[in-house]
């Protein structure tokens, strides 16, 4: 089994505070991995480090095989890796059609161009509206992203960051804040998009992970706890009594 991302002994220290302490993580190709664990646990900030908004304090990170530890971050996303919600971030006043266009020409073109002949617009066009039927959100190609429901918002991201042709996606709690309904339609969406590449998802929601997730790493305070399906982390005392007394909730899922 290749694994497309690997941390080995990864570390980060806040002012001398190790929020992230020797985490050895792999992801396999072609899984949804969850990256959970109760708040403070250190999710947001591995994220950070695999994107490269932090420079880790020690350790490295291995994408496809090559060490990306000292790599910018426009250059991983041009190498395949992704993260939705924060660099493909919507623009509010933009269209949702036009949205995923300006992701299209981010990916495609090396400046932003501000006019483009009306053969490349069309062009674009059709395969942003492409990307918006794989997400299931053509209806709302000429709404203004602004006045989207919040649980539609998500799909929009997720289309932005399709654009950008991810081998390996990161989603940043991609269902935080949604009613039960967006939940299950985002929980659907990504399990269709993950067709084909690789999903490496930070998720609160138990019933999610358990429903698509093929693999699951715990962190607790900073260090990786436990790793396996649902049903392997599920099952260990050390998982349930790291959410003991933390304000995250381990629902069960079956
Ligand atoms: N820039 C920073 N400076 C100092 N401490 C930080 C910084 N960023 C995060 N921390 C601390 O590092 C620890 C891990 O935080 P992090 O946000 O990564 O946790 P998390 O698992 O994502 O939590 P949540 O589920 O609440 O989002 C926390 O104790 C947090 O206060």
């Amino acid at each position: 089994m290749t694994h497309i991302l690997e941390t080995v002994g990864l570390c980060k220290e806040f002012r001398g505070f190790r929020a992230v302490d020797d985490v050895s993580l792999r992801v396999r190709e072609g899984d949804i991995h969850a990256l959970i664990g109760p708040n403070g646990a250190g999710k947001t900030t591995v994220f950070n480090l695999l994107t490269k908004f932090l420079s880790p304090s020690a350790g490295r990170i291995v994408f496809d095989g090559r060490d990306i530890t000292r790599e910018k971050p426009a250059a991983l996303a041009r190498q395949g890796m992704v993260r939705s919600f924060q660099i493909s971030a919507t623009f509010p006043h933009l269209t949702v059609l036009e949205n995923v266009r300006v992701a299209l020409q981010r990916r495609h073109a090396p400046t932003y161009a501000f006019w483009l002949p009306g053969s490349v617009l069309s062009r674009l066009d059709a395969r942003a509206m492409d990307l918006l039927e794989q997400v299931d959100m053509q209806d709302f190609a000429q709404t203004k992203a602004a006045d989207l429901p919040y649980g539609r918002k998500r799909s929009v991201e997720i289309a932005t960051t399709l654009a950008m042709e991810p081998r390996l996606m990161l989603l940043d709690e991609p269902t935080q804040g949604m009613g039960h309904e967006d939940v299950e339609r985002v929980t659907q969406l990504i399990k269709r998009v993950s067709a084909g590449r690789t999903i490496l998802m930070v998720e609160h929601n138990m019933k999610v992970v358990a429903g698509i997730c093929d693999r699951i790493s715990v962190l607790q305070r900073g260090a990786l706890l436990a790793e396996g399906t649902y049903a392997e982390v599920s099952a260990d005392p050390r998982v349930l009594e790291a959410y003991m007394g933390s304000e995250t909730e381990l629902e069960g899922a079956h």
